[in-house]
């Protein structure tokens, strides 16, 4: 006699793990003679596939918090999970096939094409230390140079771009890494604004979990599936846009005054700023 299969519904399967998972996280810099702890009791947890902004103003611990997700800092409390594991405890290649981070303006390799730069995104997938690159290496480098609209300079020194396509040669360089999590700091600096729509639009098209740090409130506003607000290094709010950005939320964080409401037409936020008036 067959045995009657165990009952499956939706109460019966697993949630897929976390993509990130952050546990009262503190973070110390500047060693033990005065260094300070800039990330204090941070928490949250990021399932796979959204697109998660950090907002916050300048030293607020947003480019620390990316560093310690991508294994480059080391907590001084609290725990980090990448699919589960601590990224500090993964062999360096391993943890580049899962993660890629694209860090705020990334030194470009002096004297490397754009096209070399982005190939050096597939070092971590040659099989050996002396494997050059091979047709699928030489394919996803030509697909993220026409991502990012830099195929027609592609033969160009980096050291002869704008500031804008550096930047776009750097994300390009982490797409090709192919990571299924990818930690972007300011990925949108320098860039004019068809080419912060383009990313924006090209990211939440990627199917990967996509971790960026983001000083425009409206780009977030519009593009971001949850927002988290950081002020001296604490998370005050990890939430989807219309519940992150309340004006309240922008005074405290910001100090701006701000009118927050939805286009009669798309229905998309719109968020109106100005300086709070003087007391
Ligand atoms: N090596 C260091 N030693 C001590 N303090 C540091 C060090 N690096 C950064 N900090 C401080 O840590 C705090 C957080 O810096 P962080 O770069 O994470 O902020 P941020 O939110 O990314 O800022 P921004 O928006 O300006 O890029 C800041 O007060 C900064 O001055």
């Amino acid at each position: 006699m067959t045995p009657a299969p165990f009952p499956t519904g939706p109460s019966q399967k697993p949630s897929p793990p976390a993509a990130i998972a952050v546990e009262g996280l503190d973070c110390r810099l500047g060693g033990s003679l005065g260094g300070r702890t800039v990330l204090h009791q941070v928490g949250f947890s990021v399932p796979p596939g959204i697109l998660l902004g950090i907002l916050g103003p300048n030293g607020s611990g947003k480019t620390t918090l990316l560093r310690c997700l991508a294994g480059l800092q080391a907590p001084s409390a609290g725990r980090i999970r990448i699919e589960g594991e601590d990224p500090r405890a993964l062999r360096p290649v391993e943890l580049a096939r899962r993660l890629a981070l694209q860090a705020q303006d990334s030194a470009a390799a002096l004297g490397f094409t754009v096209r070399d730069v982005v190939g050096m995104g597939r070092l971590a997938h040659r099989r050996s230390a002396f494997a050059g690159p091979g047709p699928e290496d030489r394919a996803i480098v030509e697909d993220a140079l026409a991502r990012l609209e830099l195929t027609a300079l592609a033969d160009r020194p980096v050291e002869r771009l704008s500031g804008g396509e550096r930047q776009r040669t750097m994300i390009a360089r982490a797409l090709a890494q192919r990571p299924r999590i990818l930690l972007l700091d300011e990925p949108t600096n320098h860039l004019d604004i068809h080419h912060r729509f383009a990313l924006l639009d090209l990211l939440r098209g990627l199917g990967i979990t996509v971790v960026a740090t983001l000083h425009d409130i409206d780009l977030a506003a519009r593009w971001c599936d949850r927002i988290l607000l950081m002020k001296d290094g604490r998370l005050l709010s990890d939430a989807p846009p219309d519940a992150a950005l309340t004006p309240e939320r922008l005074a405290a964080v910001y100090r701006v005054a701000a009118t927050v409401d939805r286009h009669p037409g798309n229905g998309r936020l719109r968020i109106d700023l100005s300086p709070l008036p003087a007391t």
